[in-house]
């Protein structure tokens, strides 16, 4: 086999995950091949769309914790490529004052010391106009959060992966992986062989590891991406410092509403529900569930008077759910040198640089700067159906 299919890592999936995963390893010299089955970019998986939060504001200590680092390295990032990719908005946390989940966000900025801005019902339309806070509820502001340029982002650290000697094929849709001591990955084009392979492939995560003989509980939703035209133009704009909002628990819905200020389509909001209807990723644009818009509507009505509330733009996106929504970081239980990082639960692309390193880490056999186990597949035992 010629030089140029031999590997020491091999990433299945250029998302998010996979593209700063084989970039941590190309840093640490390894030569690394990173394999995409569409043509790149594309908008068919999780990481494309232009905005996506960055936030400290979570509801467990580990996540804000984490990060800690994870702001460090996306300045890194951008320092090295001279490209900006985040914005400080803040982010406006809104729930039910009594309830746990809005509690939770609260305390864990609190005990984190995250720079952040209680607000009550006073002083509340001052600091955020053209918003009526939900009888009940409370507001507190993350001031670090903000948005990340998501396109231009996976545009920066592929880029930076490539000036560093990485090899990334698209159009290679990977059909086969042998495990082994050596590893041989088949791909619509070429086989490759590599001393680890890290899988990163979002919605398709269980089609590659069935190769591997497992299967983990996750479920992949689609997620109608709304965007809602300004009655004035700028009343929620970036620039007018409108926040990142998200509302934990409330009545309408047992998960969030959020929402990014006006910014990458002059005028338009992006404003969506955090749940969607289950879907095939090869399937997604058959799955054509509104029941969200609805939630949507009602609440743009209620909440934000200065919307039109009738989606300007509707676009799609994929979430692959775990059962608590916590992230998979693990090496698999039989073959240790197949490593995997799935079921980001639609909050992971944030935490990308810190995930392309901890996969780095355990594809090669090191400890890994953070404990996993709230992310191990141990956790979900039953479920984890494993045909070994
Ligand atoms: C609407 C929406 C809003 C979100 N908002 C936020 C937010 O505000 N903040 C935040 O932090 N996160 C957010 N997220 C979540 C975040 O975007 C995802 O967690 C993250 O993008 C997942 O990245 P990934 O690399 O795991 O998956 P993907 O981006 O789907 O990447 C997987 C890749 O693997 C490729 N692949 C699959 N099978 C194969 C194969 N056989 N061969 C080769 N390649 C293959 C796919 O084509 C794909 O490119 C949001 C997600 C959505 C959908
Ligand atoms: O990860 C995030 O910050 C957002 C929060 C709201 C739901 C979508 N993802």
């Amino acid at each position: 086999m010629s030089t140029e299919r031999e590997y020491e890592c091999i990433v299945i999936g250029a998302g998010v995950q996979g593209s700063f995963t084989a970039y941590q390893l190309a840093q640490r010299n390894k030569k690394t091949l990173l394999l995409e089955q569409f043509v790149l970019p594309h908008s068919r998986g999780s990481s494309h769309g232009q905005t996506r939060i960055i936030r400290k504001a979570y509801e467990q200590d580990f996540y804000t914790h984490i990060m800690e680092e994870c702001y460090e390295l996306w300045a890194q990032l951008e320092r090295e490529a001279g490209v900006k990719l985040y914005r400080q908005t803040g982010l406006l946390v809104m729930g039910p004052e009594n309830s746990q989940s809005y509690q939770l966000f609260k305390d864990t900025l609190q005990r984190n010391k995250v720079p952040m801005v209680i607000l009550n019902r006073d002083n509340f339309s001052q600091h955020i106009p053209h918003v009526n806070l939900a009888e009940g509820d409370g507001a507190v502001v993350d001031i670090t959060a903000g948005v990340l340029y998501a396109d231009r982002a996976l545009k920066t650290v592929q880029g930076q992966f490539q000036k560093l000697g990485g090899v990334i094929r698209d159009k290679e849709k990977v059909t086969d992986i042998k495990p082994g001591p050596v590893v041989t990955v088949s791909t619509s084009a070429g086989v490759y062989r590599a001393k680890s392979v890290v899988i990163t492939a979002g919605p398709w995560a269980n089609r590659l590891l069935a190769h591997t003989g497992l299967q983990l509980p996750l479920k992949v939703v689609k997620i109608n991406v709304c965007y809602w035209r300004e009655k004035v133009p700028g009343s929620y704009n970036v620039k007018q410092r409108f926040p990142c909002f998200l509302l934990t628990e409330g009545k309408e819905s047992k998960m969030h509403i959020y929402g990014l200020p006006s910014n990458e389509y002059p005028g338009l909001v992006k404003i969506c529900y955090h749940a969607g209807a289950e879907t095939d990723p090869d399937q997604r644009d058959r799955q054509t569930d509104r029941s969200d818009i609805d939630i949507l509507q009602r609440y743009i009505g209620r909440c934000l008077p200065g919307l039109i509330p009738e989606p300007a733009v509707v676009e799609s996106c994929m979430y692959t759910l775990t059962p608590d929504h916590h992230f998979v970081l693990d090496c698999h239980p039989v073959y240790s040198n197949i490593v995997f990082g799935a079921g980001f639960s639609g909050h992971g692309f944030k935490f990308g640089p810190i995930i392309g390193k901890l996969l780095c880490e355990l594809s090669l056999g090191e400890v890994p700067s953070y404990d996993l186990s709230p992310f191990r597949i141990r956790r979900f035992q039953a479920k984890t159906k494993s045909a070994l």
